[in-house]
């Protein structure tokens, strides 16, 4: 198993989901962790919990869209735990509505969060460790629809796109420094923020399940697990990739053939 015993880490949008579930799976790992997300609230409990399970944690409100109160929260990140080993890009957002009727402030809204948070937190997080001379690792999570494209969400797919040629560009350009530059990206994953915004009634929920071959949503912590890997040593030559756990769905479902629904497949569990 890996360990990232003594490191500390900042995880955006920290507070809920999936950033919360690798928030809670760094400090299991032995990681400190800073997380940041506008709301204090979920941030505070996330962090009672940490340490309820003997881990360091530190809550630092912010909105990753400006670039200043970014740099104060890397400020007090290094100040509490005195060292930067990497960051997790994860805070988005994120709503549906065709293109044809997407406000300009819309499309601003979400670009801003997902393509400038994760630049001016990449950028922050990245400086203090090239001037402290830390080798580290950046972890950000996008969406499989950054390359096949998804209708009804272009400034997120937009914006995750920027945020693969962001990593794949800085995984190049700061090896030199030691830092690896990784993504993941989740197939549909059980939580609220993504519930609320993309699937809202049961149909929606049905649609989606039915579009991922292993027919099961996946779990935060199963996400969370998988940027503590590439977090890791064990990830220590990989750099510039996506890890794609999406149950199949980026690769389409069966289209010849007896519907798949009609065999007498078990349903995949999370095991
Ligand atoms: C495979 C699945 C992949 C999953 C990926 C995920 O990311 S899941 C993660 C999911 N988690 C989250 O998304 C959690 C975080 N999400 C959020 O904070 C909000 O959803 C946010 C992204 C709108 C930002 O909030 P904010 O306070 O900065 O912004 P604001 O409220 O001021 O609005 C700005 C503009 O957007 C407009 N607009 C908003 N909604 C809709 C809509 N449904 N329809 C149309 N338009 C909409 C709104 O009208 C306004 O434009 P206007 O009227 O001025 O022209
Ligand atoms: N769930 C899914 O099916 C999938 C999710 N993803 C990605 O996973 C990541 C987490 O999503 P998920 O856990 O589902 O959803 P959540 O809504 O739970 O997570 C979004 C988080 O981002 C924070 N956030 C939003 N805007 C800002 C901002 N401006 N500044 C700081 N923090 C902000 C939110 O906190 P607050 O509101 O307090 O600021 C919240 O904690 C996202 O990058 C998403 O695109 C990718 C593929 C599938």
């Amino acid at each position: 198993m890996e360990s990232l015993a003594g490191r500390a880490y900042l995880v955006t949008g920290g507070g809920t989901g999936i950033g919360a579930a690798t928030a809670r799976r760094l400090a299991a790992l032995g990681a400190s962790v800073t997380v940041v997300g506008r709301r204090g609230e979920p941030l505070d409990a996330v962090v009672a919990d940490v340490e309820r399970q003997g881990g360091h944690a530190l809550a630092h409100p912010a909105d990753v869209r400006d670039p200043a109160a970014v740099e104060a929260a890397a400020d007090a990140a290094l100040a509490r735990f005195g060292r930067l080993d990497g960051l997790v890009n994860n805070a988005a957002g994120n709503f549906v509505a065709p293109a044809e009727r997407l406000s300009a402030n819309g499309w601003r809204a979400v670009v801003d969060i997902v393509l400038n948070g994760t630049w001016n937190c990449t950028s922050a997080v990245a400086r203090r460790m090239i001037e402290a001379g830390t080798p580290g690792a950046i972890v950000s999570v996008i969406a499989t629809y950054a390359w096949t494209g998804h209708p009804g969400t272009v400034h997120s797919a937009a914006a995750k796109a920027g945020v693969v040629a962001m990593t794949r560009t800085l995984a190049v350009e700061w090896a030199r420094y030691g830092i690896r530059l990784n993504c993941v990206a989740p197939g549909p994953t059980e939580t609220e923020g993504a519930g609320a915004a993309l699937w809202a009634d049961d149909a929606d929920r049905e649609r989606v399940l039915a579009s991922v071959p292993l027919n099961r949503f996946a779990s935060a912590p199963e996400v969370g697990d998988l940027v503590g890997l590439l977090l890791s040593d064990r990830a220590g030559y990989v750099t510039g990739s996506i890890l794609t756990a999406d149950g199949g769905q980026s690769l389409g479902t069966q289209i010849y053939g007896p519907p798949i629904a009609d065999a007498a497949a078990p349903t995949a569990s999370a095991q």
